[in-house]
């Protein structure tokens, strides 16, 4: 069956202008929301914690910044847009207390719902706005009058309107300016943390690591090889994301394109599609997020000790000289965007 999806006329700002709008973090989605909720005409607030980094970043974009309770207490929405494995504390500390009938919970992705890890009361909205990209280039997008696929989805509907409530919402922030398509909590967890491990992020920083290893190994230059591996990738990803996998075919030679058929499935084989299946029955099964949690439980040490790993990269160290010698590239990831 195809997907609904709703643009700009099919939604009602003045629902979410007429609400007040508590946005627990400002991190990447949490100041993309505000600022973006803020210019659309919507009362917003943050919810931080004491002692917060982000504290100063809110404030010097003029919003008010209140503790993550007080934000709740405050809200007639609230937007949690802390990480992933932050939430389940702040829904129990500070939410929950706070999360009278009639209110309306929202979520920028389902995991927490999904594995329920958060588990509300059956007199509030739970809903979700959830853009398709990160966070700056949301905000990016929404000031250049633009915005960003997003999914809604409701898995409460306690007031009857919670559709209508998360649509406005995401027109609120762009989404519907790109198009929202209404999913389910469980189809869009579990699609994108497939999408991001095997793909987005996890496959595709192994696709480049290790052809950027096979190259400098073999002796070739590693400023050769990230151009091959990792800089021409946008260009050519690009070119896949305005008009298909065949308009970039179309665009390169040949001689890639015979290759792209010859080796390319060589590369992604039988064996790896295999691994994917694998991947998404741990994500379905829960075993996946009893992995992340249990490491947030002990401190986070797995987390750090691959971040540690991926910034030591040989392939980092070459890219940074070669980034600093093309300063249009090096985009900073601006919070005002
Ligand atoms: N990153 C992205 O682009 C996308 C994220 N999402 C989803 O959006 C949600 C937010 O993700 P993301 O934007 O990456 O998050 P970030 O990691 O960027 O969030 C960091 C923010 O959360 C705050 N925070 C951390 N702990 C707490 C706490 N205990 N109480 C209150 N605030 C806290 C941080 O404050 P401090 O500075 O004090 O640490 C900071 O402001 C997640 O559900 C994620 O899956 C969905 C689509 C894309
Ligand atoms: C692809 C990663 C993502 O799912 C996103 C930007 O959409 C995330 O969780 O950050
Ligand atoms: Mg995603
Ligand atoms: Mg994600």
């Amino acid at each position: 069956m195809p997907a609904e999806v709703f643009y700009d006329d099919d939604a009602d700002l003045s629902i979410i202008q007429g609400r007040k709008v508590a946005v627990i973090g400002y991190g990447s989605q949490g100041h993309a929301h505000s600022l973006s909720l803020r210019d659309s005409g919507v009362e917003v607030v943050i919810g931080l914690k004491e002692g917060s980094k982000s504290r100063a970043k809110a404030e010097e974009q003029g919003l008010q910044v209140m503790t993550p309770a007080e934000a709740s207490a405050w809200a007639d929405v609230i937007m949690v847009l802390a990480p992933d494995t932050a939430q389940r504390t702040i829904y129990a500390e500070s939410i929950a207390p706070n999360l009278s009938a009639g209110k309306a919970l929202f979520f920028g992705h389902g995991l927490n719902i999904r594995f329920e890890l958060i588990k509300p009361p059956a007199d509030v909205d739970v809903a979700m706005v959830a853009p398709k990209g990160p966070g700056h280039l949301v905000r990016r997008q929404y000031v250049d009058g633009k915005g960003v696929p997003a999914l809604v989805a409701v898995e409460q509907d306690a007031s009857g309107n919670a559709l209508a409530l998360a649509l406005s919402y995401a027109k609120a922030i762009g989404g519907t300016r790109a198009g929202v398509i209404k999913t389910t909590f469980k189809e869009e967890t579990e699609t994108d943390l497939f999408g991001e491990q095997a793909v987005l992020c996890g496959g595709a920083s192994a696709l480049v690591q290790t052809g950027f290893e096979v190259l400098t190994e073999a002796g070739y230059a590693p400023e050769i090889a990230y151009f091959e591996c990792l800089h021409e990738l946008k260009l050519i990803v690009d070119l896949m994301y305005e008009g298909g996998i065949q308009r970039m075919r179309y665009s390169i030679s040949d001689t890639a394109e015979f290759g792209d058929y010859t080796r390319g499935p060589r590369v992604v084989n039988a064996q790896t599609k295999a691994e994917m299946q694998k991947i998404l029955a741990e994500i379905q099964s829960g075993e996946f997020t009893r992995e992340l949690i249990a490491d947030d439980e002990a401190g986070g040490p797995a987390l750090a000790k691959y971040r540690q790993q991926g910034a030591e990269h040989p392939i980092e160290v070459t890219g940074k000289k070669l980034r600093d010698m093309m300063s249009w590239v090096d985009r900073p990831i601006t919070e005002t965007a």
